[in-house]
């Protein structure tokens, strides 16, 4: 299904809410659908070269969302380290529970930051989606700082880490991507200049998430 709308982060948390608890699609089908899309994306585009991938995530959904990809890549002897960058005593439980699959897969995750991050050939940005509630500031702003300063190619997931999904303004620093598959609907934010700034090229994903009406039009 194809929807063109675009919607604010409130209504994504809506959406999401109401296709895991009222539908009652697990949180992790959607989260594994989600990372299909984005490996599917760097598998195929001429954009992202894959001898060396780096995924940094952060402690909340978008963070699962990454380290699933890392998985999926790895699966498909694609190298890919994992920098979690995100405060563990705050993270999700998708997270925790990516986290956990990942180690046991054997893929090289760390909390410490990759010492030549230009020995990385293609980044992928998890550490905020539409979660992001304030200015990124300290470590992770200037992780951030360094990520764009590489000029490595960067494929961000559902927003560039840093930019609001309402208003597509940086909230202190955000993530410069060259591609964005943003998770299914569009969001208004990314519809602005400064959104597509930030953005690259966007991509809406379909991983099976509606909003009510739609789903109420199918029955
Ligand atoms: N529910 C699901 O299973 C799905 C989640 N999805 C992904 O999940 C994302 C939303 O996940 P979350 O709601 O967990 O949110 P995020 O992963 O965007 O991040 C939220 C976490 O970051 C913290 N935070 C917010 N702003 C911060 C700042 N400036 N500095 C430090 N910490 C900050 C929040 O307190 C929260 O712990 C979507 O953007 C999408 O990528 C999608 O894959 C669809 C499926
Ligand atoms: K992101």
């Amino acid at each position: 299904m194809t929807v063109k709308k675009a919607i604010s982060a409130q209504q994504a948390r809506t959406f999401d809410d109401y296709t895991i608890n009222h539908l009652g699609i697990p949180s992790p089908v959607l989260m594994e659908r989600a990372a299909l899309a984005v490996t599917q994306r760097l598998t195929t585009s001429i954009n992202f070269e894959l001898t060396n991938v780096l995924i940094v995530a952060g402690s909340g959904n978008n963070g699962g969302d990454g380290i699933a990809v890392a998985r999926l890549l790895h699966l498909r002897h694609i190298p890919v380290t994992v920098w979690l960058i995100g405060n563990l005593d705050h993270a999700s439980e998708q997270l925790t529970q990516q986290y956990e699959i990942a180690k046991r897969y054997g893929i090289h995750v760390t909390q410490t930051k990759p010492d030549q991050l230009t020995t990385f050939t293609t980044v992928v940005d998890a550490v905020f989606g539409v979660g992001l509630s304030r200015p990124i500031a300290g470590q992770l702003a200037e992780a951030v700082q360094e990520l764009n300063q590489t000029n490595l190619p960067i494929l961000a997931i559902d927003i560039p880490s840093g930019i609001d999904a309402d208003t597509g303004q940086p909230m202190g620093v955000a993530i410069q991507a060259i591609e964005t598959i943003t998770m299914s609907y569009n969001k208004i934010g990314l519809t602005t200049k400064s959104g597509q700034l930030y953005a690259g090229r966007i991509t809406i994903a379909d991983i099976g998430i509606y909003d009510p009406e739609t789903i109420e039009r199918l029955g």
